[in-house]
């Protein structure tokens, strides 16, 4: 496949569209939302808040329409939650669930049912709720709401917006303040967004940088009118296709620029990735701009362990430029990659030794020696990456095929449509657009 060029634009964030969603089936009346990503995680999101009694709906035109319960208004579910491969559906409907009389049993794929729910059962018991988890406190899994539950003042002790969004998302319904306490600062788009549907919540930031969240309770929400930006950790993909394929010139419109997000772009800078933000403005409050990429000869860094939080879904195509990067890229810090929809450091480092690259496995990151600009091997004839059910390796090793002699086959490309579901006929249609 040859060089990348004209102008695409990606799908809304996964992250914006998931909140749009269960904030907007808190509201009494109707919330509207465009631009949301109609991937299957958001999916899943959907059809659980219907389950607890929203109606959410979709017109011809792309255009979602929710009408809402009330804040502790949602209802029994009468079947299990298909959670599906999403974690973020699951973890933070377990928020949502906790300070509500109600038992839900949630469950999910053969991915998901390996991720850790401990983070999340910590303090939604502190909070009041009762659960029976599979063992390692894995789904499948039944909770049981407390109500009233308790507020709790919470220090999170590992970095996740998902953490911080359930512990929130519970607050919503029980009396009095809940505070998380926030050392590392992670992306804050639910804070963002119960401000907008008008919770009382607050955000001090102490002398050294830590966050305290407080959120008073028994919230009422009004309806909004959401518009959700580009996804940059889809953008992303496209971002690294063009840099790492020679003569390519790619802009990407409205990109989601939040710079609790945005840390890839400034790492591939670093790199020497001439990557423009043109037309800076506000979406749905929250920074965008189309990029426009050119390919460029990238050199390997040592990557900052304090960005990890602000780009953490991209280091599956971070290490991809890397290995065609010249000298030595090293990345530390990233023991939370080891738990998303798989083991993000081990399967990218088998993936891409099999794609021909020089890659060394730390405990907490990748070490890895680029060729420099020249092709990739791809994979030998016969041989497969295996993706686990990741989205994010798949669209990784995808591009990192882009810039190989022989191309790079994957075993399994249906993930993609979790989060990202017209991947491939985006990069057919940036790639036609070169020919
Ligand atoms: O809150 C969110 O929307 C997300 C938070 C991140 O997970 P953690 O909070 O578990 O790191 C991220 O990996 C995930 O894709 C989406
Ligand atoms: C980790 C991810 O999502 P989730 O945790 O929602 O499955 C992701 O999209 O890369």
């Amino acid at each position: 496949m040859g060089a990348l060029s004209g102008k695409i634009r990606v799908p809304g964030d996964k992250s914006i569209s998931h909140r749009s969603i269960m904030l907007g089936a808190l509201a009494v009346g109707e919330t509207k939302v465009t631009g949301l990503l109609e991937g299957e995680d958001v999916l899943s999101t959907a059809a659980a808040m219907r389950a607890m009694g929203a109606t959410i709906t979709r017109s011809d035109s792309g255009e979602w329409s929710i009408h809402g319960v009330g804040v502790g208004g949602l209802l029994q579910p009468q079947q299990a939650l298909d959670m599906g491969n999403s974690g973020t559906s699951t973890r933070l409907l377990m928020g949502l669930v906790a300070s509500h009389a109600i038992t839900a049993t949630f469950v999910g794929d053969a991915s998901l049912s390996k991720r850790p729910m401990g983070r999340v059962i910590d303090p939604l018991s502190l909070m009041g709720a009762e659960f029976t988890p599979s063992p390692g406190g894995r789904l499948p899994l039944t909770m049981r709401g407390a109500f009233p539950a308790v507020p709790i003042s919470y220090r999170l002790p590992v970095a996740s917006a998902q953490v911080k969004s359930a512990v929130l998302l519970a607050g919503l319904n029980t009396p009095g303040i809940t505070t998380v306490i926030e050392p590392i600062p992670t992306r804050d788009h639910s804070e963002r967004m119960l401000k907008g549907f008008g919770a009382e919540l607050e955000v001090e930031i102490e002398a050294d940088g830590t966050r305290v969240i407080r959120l008073r309770g028994e919230a009422e929400f009004r309806p909004q009118t959401i518009v959700v930006p580009g996804d940059p950790s889809s953008a992303a993909f496209f971002v690294v296709a063009a840099l790492i394929v020679p003569g390519s010139e790619l802009i990407i419109e409205n990109v989601g620029l939040n710079p609790t997000r945005a840390a890839l772009f400034g790492v591939l800078r670093q790199m020497g990735g001439q990557i423009e933000e043109l037309d800076r403005r506000e979406v749905g409050g929250e920074p965008v701009a189309d990029l426009r990429v050119r390919h460029s000869a990238l050199k390997g860094i040592a990557v900052d362990p304090a960005v990890v939080p602000s780009m953490v879904d991209e280091f599956p195509v971070l290490f991809v430029a890397a290995a065609l990067a010249e000298g030595r890229t090293v990345t530390t810090g990233l023991e939370e990659l080891r738990v998303k929809e798989s083991d993000r450091i081990t399967v990218m480092r088998v993936a891409l030794e099999l794609a021909g690259a020089r890659v060394t496995e730390t405990e907490d990151g990748l070490i890895i020696d680029g060729t420099g600009g020249d092709p990739l091997a791809g994979t030998p004839e016969g041989a497969e990456v295996a993706t686990h059910l990741d989205h994010r390796i798949a669209m990784s090793m995808a591009v990192a095929g882009l810039a190989s002699r022989s191309g790079v086959a994957i075993d399994d490309t249906r993930p993609i449509a979790t989060s990202f579901p017209v991947f491939e006929s985006l990069l057919e249609t940036a790639s036609t657009a070169a020919a």
